[in-house]
């Protein structure tokens, strides 16, 4: 079984993201921050997402009242487009129909909310591949925690010692780490600012393409 990540290594979903937190915090009265910015804040799912901003744009930790209010207002903006700007990474399509036809179990692990998966995986025809999809908030830990990794293994009867994690942050790596699975990571995606190899995953491959090989 070979899970996926999807922000960061099969999409490159910050701008409309960014566009989400923007008009999120334009909403609740606070300043906006730059994409850029919102690209070193992806990883942790959209609550952690949204109280960075929050925490950048006061200057400290928001209060739970409007922590709820931008959340609120992140997820309609966000939901409203998930797909406006957001482009698959280029080989993405090829090697994931490749992997598939080739007999491998493709997983999808995301820290993302759950209600957007299906809505981005159908939008870039690639639903029908994954047998199983996890989110952020589907189970009580997400990633760096092995949980889901660990759910998805149990759910399709795989040894967790056969089963691979590929991602683009180091959430990925310490859950497929945590989990047993092989690790491998992609450069190209958001890692907080920071280089992917400081994970030390089990392999680093420049693309899709190369993952194949
Ligand atoms: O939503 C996030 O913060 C990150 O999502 P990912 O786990 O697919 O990279
Ligand atoms: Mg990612």
């Amino acid at each position: 079984m070979i899970a996926f990540d999807l922000d960061g290594t099969l999409i490159d979903s910050v701008p409309d993201l960014a566009v989400g937190v923007q008009r999120a915090l334009q909403e609740v009265g606070r300043s906006a921050p730059s994409e850029s910015q919102v690209r070193d804040w992806v990883g942790n799912g959209a609550q952690v997402l949204v109280e960075r901003a929050l925490t950048w744009s006061l200057g400290n930790a928001p209060e739970a009242a409007l922590q709820q209010s931008a959340y609120e207002a992140f997820m309609r903006h966000y939901g409203a487009a998930p797909n406006a700007l957001t482009t698959l990474y280029p080989e993405v399509f090829e090697a994931l129909h490749a992997l598939h036809d080739a007999g491998y179990q493709l997983a999808l692990i995301t820290n993302k909310p759950e209600r957007f998966i299906a809505p981005i995986l159908s939008h870039f025809d690639l639903l029908p591949l994954f047998v199983a999809t996890v989110g952020g908030d589907s189970l009580a830990e997400k990633k760096p925690s092995p949980l889901p990794l660990l759910h998805i293994a149990e759910t399709l009867d795989i040894a967790p010692s056969v089963s691979v994690m590929v991602g683009d942050s180091r959430h990925d790596i310490a859950a497929g780490k945590a989990a047993g699975f092989t690790t491998i990571a992609l450069p190209y995606g958001y890692n907080h600012g920071d280089p992917i190899e400081q994970s030390q995953p089990d392999l680093l491959v420049s693309s899709l393409r190369e993952l194949i090989a």
